[in-house]
């Protein structure tokens, strides 16, 4: 994965954030590891392989957008004197959808955002690449595991001493997040594609007061 752009695109949008909420000069580092965190749950959750207990297993990568304003029949109805017409509904135009998204890529860029976003507070010269690391022989319920250690390992070197050690961790918080990507199934154009996506999401929401 080709860091630099990546990370620009996370600086404009995180300061974009700092500025439209008034951050300045706040340490959001600690915060910045629990949001990463609890994505990381929410991407578990979209993934479902570790539910033993549930018929559902599947990761549930395609929802439809049903449209709320012809409640999916596709028509509106316009009265006119005795009579009611019914015409192509205007906000789907007649499909009754609005649309279908994929929520486990969603929650996988939101966790990548946070991961750069984290980055960009440890690194005073941004990484070309991820520096590689011996990964481990674990399955998808040990990826997760893995990298809930790593996040908890970054809390501890910021509040227990080893900060030094931050960016050595960042590496190999990212290398076992892309080889999750990769056994989740997703290439790489496929994620900077999503990641980009939500990212001018991310700006929209800023702009409209989110
Ligand atoms: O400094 C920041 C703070 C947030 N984000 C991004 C990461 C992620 O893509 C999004 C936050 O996650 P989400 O869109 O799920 O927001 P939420 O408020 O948790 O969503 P929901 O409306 O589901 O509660 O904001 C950043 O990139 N940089």
């Amino acid at each position: 994965m080709n860091l630099p752009p990546l990370f620009e695109k996370q600086r404009e949008l995180d300061e974009k954030i700092v500025r439209e909420k008034g951050l300045e000069g706040e340490d959001l580092l600690p915060r910045k590891i629990l949001s990463l965190q609890v994505e990381l749950g929410e991407l578990a959750n979209e993934w479902r392989g570790f539910k033993f207990w549930s018929a559902r297993q599947e990761p549930v990568t395609k929802v439809e957008h049903l449209c709320p304003s012809c409640d999916t029949t596709g028509y509106d109805k316009i009265s006119e004197g005795h009579y009611d017409h019914m015409v192509p509904c205007i906000e789907c135009e007649g499909t009754g959808k609005l649309g279908e998204s994929n929520p486990m890529l969603g929650e996988y860029v939101d966790c990548l955002h946070f991961i750069l976003s984290i980055g960009i507070e440890l690194f005073d010269v941004t990484p070309e690449r991820p520096k590689p690391f011996e990964p481990g022989n674990l399955n998808i319920t040990g990826m997760f595991s893995g990298l809930f250690l790593s996040t908890g390992e970054m809390f501890r070197m910021l509040y227990m001493g080893g900060r030094d050690r931050l960016s050595d961790e960042w590496h190999r918080l990212i290398n076992a997040f892309i080889l999750l990507g990769e056994e989740l199934g997703y290439t790489e154009k496929e994620i900077e594609r999503a990641y980009m996506d939500k990212n001018s999401v991310n700006h929209d929401r800023q702009v409209q007061g989110y």
